[in-house]
């Protein structure tokens, strides 16, 4: 540990904000600072998606993207770079050619990245990956409460008869034992299913569902109090699909849906989970290939500054 501030970003107004490497935010290398607080890493993968590819080219589209990010938050009253040493670790470089080597490999960097306290925001990458993202969770907090923001449930069982997909990670978490099942919500699902029982499975392994037409109807508010009051003071884990944003905001997605958030109501939820215990995150299926204009890119940077910036208010470490 060392008593010097934090190394920040490169300051936009000498270097201008074009120019340089692309880590996140414009912020220092983890081989560049000797112990980092907030780790924002990529995990360039998409084996395990069941339409559209190309996921594995999320986190360098995030990178770009955040070149714009300032370094104080208003709405959240925090200089996130200022008040922690927040880093860019890199990719994960896991084997695309084997989707059980890849969640090993990813299970075990995690573990090594977070092994003297260090906090991850991950950038998938599809929505496989957050069953070893949670594995390395639960190892260290024990079982964690899960906020899921997705269009999808992906609490399915098996796709071609295998269990690792993107549509099946929290089915797998729930059955490991690494899900504080009395603390598990979904926010912002929609779309066809493949039957009512879908629903009831999903409820049978401790999921409670707020619809994306729930948010609409009850407001961010009443979102936040309800999900706040079922989360308490556990060990949180935050995982963002970036489907849950309608696909006027999110086209750049595998297996879009009609009917979604606005990135407005998906920032102002995250706002409104100051100060409860978060230890980790993810935003995972930008495949920047179908997006426009960098929208997708865009919206999955200032999610995962904000998930940066809720981990930042942590008092005490
Ligand atoms: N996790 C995401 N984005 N999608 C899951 C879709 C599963 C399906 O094809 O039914
Ligand atoms: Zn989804
Ligand atoms: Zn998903």
């Amino acid at each position: 540990m060392t008593d010097q501030p934090p190394i920040g970003p490169l300051d936009s107004s000498r270097v201008p904000r074009f120019a340089g490497f692309a880590t996140f935010a414009r912020l220092p290398r983890i081989d560049e600072v000797e112990h980092a607080d907030v780790a924002v890493v990529g995990v360039p993968f998409d084996s395990g998606v069941s339409y559209r590819p190309g996921a594995r080219f999320g986190p360098a589209a995030v990178r770009e993207a955040s070149r714009l990010l300032r370094p104080y938050h208003p709405a959240l009253d925090v200089s996130p770079f200022a008040e922690k040493q927040v880093v860019d670790a890199g990719d994960i470089a896991v084997n695309p050619f084997h989707v059980g080597e890849a969640i090993e490999t990813l299970q075990q960097e995690a573990e090594s990245l977070t092994a003297d306290g260090t906090r991850l925001v991950t950038v998938g990458g599809d929505h496989t990956i957050a069953l070893p993202l949670l594995r390395a969770a639960a190892k260290k907090h024990g079982p964690v409460a899960l906020l899921h923001f997705d269009a999808h449930l992906d609490t399915w069982d098996t796709y071609f008869g295998e269990p690792y997909t993107h549509g099946t990670p929290f089915r797998r978490a729930a059955e490991e034992g690494i899900l504080d099942t009395s603390a598990l919500s979904h926010v912002g699902t929609r779309g066809p299913l493949y039957g009512k029982r879908d629903l009831e499975e999903d409820r049978r392994l401790g999921f409670g569902i707020v619809t994306s037409g729930d948010v609409m109807r009850r407001g961010v508010d009443e979102t936040v109090d309800a999900l706040r009051q079922r989360i308490g003071d556990r060990p949180l884990y935050v995982s963002v699909d970036i489907d849950v944003l309608d696909p006027a905001h999110a086209p750049g997605t595998g297996t879009p849906e009609a009917g979604g958030l606005t990135s407005r109501e998906l920032l102002e939820i995250l706002r409104g989970l100051r100060e409860l215990n978060l230890i980790g995150a993810d935003v995972v299926e930008l495949a920047p290939a179908y997006d426009h204009a960098d929208i997708t890119a865009v919206a999955a940077s200032h999610v995962a500054y904000d998930l940066v910036s809720l981990l930042a208010l942590r008092k005490g470490e």
